[in-house]
């Protein structure tokens, strides 16, 4: 099923984001991973595609297999363009094809300074255009809220992010935040541009201080001082820290829920736990 159709249940839609591990051995951890997800029974999840800036040749078709054939749940592969041409585009949706999986989140990529980008495709619109040319899947899109690191101001970036939604994306994931009203800010402004596909919000769970820190460096996310405060409290205190962690993203999708969001992209890091806890915390809402 395309997953744009779930957004015309009358409650927000729930999704997991998984990332196929660097190591081997992470593989088997990540079938327990997908055990403890699937029960949740999300509405889709999502599988990345050499996240953080890595062009390794990953998983990520046979872990979307997976979660369709074995686990009987919606996948959303991740596809990147930076880094393929056209005929290795063309195979991977071969492939993707062949596996079942009916669902495409179409990106650019992050810009690697050790791998000299490929010339097909420039942005995350032309390859939209290209699979929308070529079969029949569903695509979503990744969405700013606090605009792209790269984009000159957040008025340009929700212009492109218009061209990616008219090139064909049925569906936006955002990028992770922590200021809910840079959300609804952004929420508004896409509004405006005519944007009228559904938007999930996409919420990161932060446990642990590396993590935070990895991702505020690719992502550019502010930090709001209520989140500093907590991360700075309890940077030392392990247990202390997860367990903020998880009240903090509990808060943040509580807030969203009430405000009427249309989904919630969950960015587990692998982390099952923390899923199962944060769906605990809000599964009454739904
Ligand atoms: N590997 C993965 O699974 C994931 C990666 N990401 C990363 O997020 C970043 C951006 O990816 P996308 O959103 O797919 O890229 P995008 O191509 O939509 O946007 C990238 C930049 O180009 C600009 N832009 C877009 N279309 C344009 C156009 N037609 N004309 C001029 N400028 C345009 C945007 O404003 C933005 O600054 C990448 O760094 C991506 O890899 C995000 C989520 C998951
Ligand atoms: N710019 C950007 N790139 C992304 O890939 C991305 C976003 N933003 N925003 C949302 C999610 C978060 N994603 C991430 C972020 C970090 C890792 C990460 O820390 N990966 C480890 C791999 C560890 C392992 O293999 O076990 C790494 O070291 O890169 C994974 C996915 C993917 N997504």
């Amino acid at each position: 099923m395309k997953i744009e159709h779930f957004f015309e249940q009358k409650k927000p839609i729930i999704s997991f984001e998984i990332f196929p591990p660097k190591k081997e051995s992470a593989l088997r951890n990540l079938d327990e991973t997908l055990e403890i997800l699937s029960q949740l029974k999300p509405d889709f999840i999502s599988v990345t595609f050499g996240a953080g800036g890595s062009c390794v040749n990953n998983q990520t078709v046979e872990i979307a297999k997976k979660i369709k054939a074995k686990y009987h749940i919606e996948a959303l592969a991740h596809l990147t363009c930076l880094n393929h041409n056209q005929d290795e585009i063309n195979i991977l949706l071969q492939e993707l094809e062949k596996a079942g999986v009916e669902n495409i989140l179409a990106l650019r990529g992050d810009k690697n300074p050790n791998v000299t980008p490929k010339k097909d495709f420039t942005y995350a619109s032309d390859l939209v255009a290209y699979i929308k040319s070529q079969g029949n899947f569903g695509l979503s899109g990744a969405c700013y809220p606090e605009g792209h690191t790269e984009c000159e101001n957040e008025v340009q970036d929700i212009l492109n992010l218009k061209k990616k939604v008219d090139a064909g994306v049925g569906h936006l994931i955002s990028q992770l935040f922590f200021d809910n009203d840079v959300f609804y800010n952004f929420q508004k402004n896409a509004q405006l541009a005519g944007i009228e596909v559904p938007i999930e919000a996409g919420i990161m769970p932060v446990i642990n201080k590396a993590q935070i820190e990895k991702m505020v460096s690719l992502c550019g996310a502010s930090l709001p001082s209520k989140f500093t405060k907590i991360m700075q409290k309890y940077e030392d205190n392990k247990e202390a820290l997860f367990e903020a962690g998880i009240a903090y993203a509990i808060d943040q999708i509580v807030d969203l829920i009430a405000h009427d969001v249309e989904g919630i992209h969950l960015y587990t890091m692998n982390n099952p736990l923390v899923a199962q806890r944060i769906y605990e915390g809000i599964k009454k809402l739904l």
